[in-house]
């Protein structure tokens, strides 16, 4: 038997105005199936009440629990863009943002820019008090930054103040060795130094122009080193693979021992390549034990407060789920279909509210829920679980858990 754990990133929402939530007025024929034929449940990827990011979440996911195994976001943003992530090298996440020359924040997301490529060449290679940075542009307006040399440590705070409106964030070190300061110090000049070379080049004039949030400069956040894991398939005995657009999820899987599927076309937008993925996925299902999917449009579009843009995200997934089920045999492979946090639209960013999970295949004990979607879960036979149970749910069924005890 085989596995697939199906995550709808920042899937969750509230009840708007009307009692909806875009998951709830989504037209989902296939997810609707799947419950029905599934049994189902409510799920918090790292605990109930807990507000996880995608990183923890994912994490939690895969089996890993979060305190254990999580550094900080940066070692797996580097890692997603195809750095190599050293013991000692120091990791952060970066947005490109525009601020004004107070440095306070007029967007977090640069308007979302599309193309950073030139803008990367800019920061990647500068060098601060003998420490190197290495930089690499993500998806959109998302980055990876490293510092590697002597002395470095990651006990250091963000730059990102996460809100626009604010000032960007001085980093400062959180303990009193001399590394935290020597790093903290070299961020703050980063960052300044970045804005020198960003607010006249050349594309951020011509954004200005044309009346688009220039990218001027650079937000670290999620400092992080190197993480030790133990790779997935000795964790597991299965041989993994992932399908994501995002480069934190990338990131993730490589960290963790998947061998990741690039997919043409796969941005992790709205946009996506939805068909590419369902070809990619059912390809991966043949080829492997296991299949982490990615697809993150719906939680961009709940960051961006955008309703109809989330629900029909959900709508475009149903479909790529329609064409992934037609070619699915039951007897082959499990499926845990959810989401790895909500991102309501009123909130604009990832909250705690629990998701619908499906777990679907052949020996589940099926339950009434016909309806894929966060009032209707709660009816399931699974009831209300953690992300962190999901594995062991899966290797179960699949016949591959050990017993707990003689
Ligand atoms: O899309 C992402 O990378 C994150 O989930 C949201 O990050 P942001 O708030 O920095 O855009």
């Amino acid at each position: 038997m085989k596995a697939v754990i199906f995550v709808i990133d920042g899937l969750g929402d509230r009840p708007n105005s009307e009692g909806n939530t875009p998951l709830k007025e989504a037209k989902t024929p296939t997810l609707d199936r799947l419950a029905k034929e599934g049994i189902n449940g409510l799920m918090n990827a790292v605990d109930i009440g807990v507000r996880p990011g995608s990183d923890t979440a994912h994490l939690a996911l895969l089996g890993y629990d979060p305190k254990i195994n999580y550094t900080g976001r940066g070692p797996f943003e580097a890692s997603g863009v195809g750095l190599d992530v050293k013991p000692g090298d120091v990791a952060f996440r970066c947005n490109f943002s525009t601020v004004d020359e107070n440095f306070t924040v007029q967007d977090r997301r640069a308007g979302r820019i599309e193309d950073t490529s030139e803008l990367e060449k800019l920061i990647d290679g500068i060098e601060i008090d003998g420490v190197k940075v290495i930089f690499k542009e993500s998806g959109g307006y998302r980055a990876a930054l490293m510092l590697r040399g002597e002395g470095l440590s990651d006990k250091i705070s963000d730059a990102d103040p996460k809100k626009i409106g604010l000032k960007v964030k001085e980093i400062k070190p959180l303990d009193g060795s001399p590394e935290a300061k020597k790093t903290a110090e070299i961020m703050n000049k980063l960052i300044k130094m970045v804005y020198e070379r960003l607010d006249k080049h050349p594309v951020n004039v011509e954004r200005k122009e044309k009346g688009l949030f220039p990218a001027n400069i650079i937000l670290p956040r999620g400092v992080g080193e190197v993480p030790h894991i133990v790779p997935f398939e000795e964790k597991y005995g299965l041989r993994g693979a992932c399908i994501a657009g995002t480069g934190l999820i990338k990131g993730i899987a490589k960290m963790v021992g998947l061998e990741v599927i690039e997919v043409e076309g796969a941005t992790g937008d709205a946009f996506s390549n939805f068909d590419n993925k369902a070809e990619a996925l059912i390809k991966a299902i043949n080829d492997y034990d296991f299949v982490l999917v990615n697809v993150k449009g719906a939680d961009e579009a709940g960051h961006d407060g955008h309703y109809d843009v989330k629900k029909d995200v959900i709508e475009k997934i149903d479909v790529m789920l329609e064409q992934v089920f037609k070619q699915v045999d039951k007897n082959e492979v499990y499926f845990a279909i959810s989401g790895d946090h909500s991102t309501p639209i009123e909130e604009k960013d990832h909250s705690a509210d629990p998701l619908p999970l499906i777990i679907w295949g052949k020996s589940v004990r099926v339950d009434e829920v016909d309806k894929f979607d966060e009032y209707t879960a709660h009816k399931g036979g699974l009831c209300w679980i953690k992300g962190l149970h999901i594995m062991p749910i899966l290797m179960d069924l699949m016949g591959l858990a050990k017993k707990y005890g003689a």
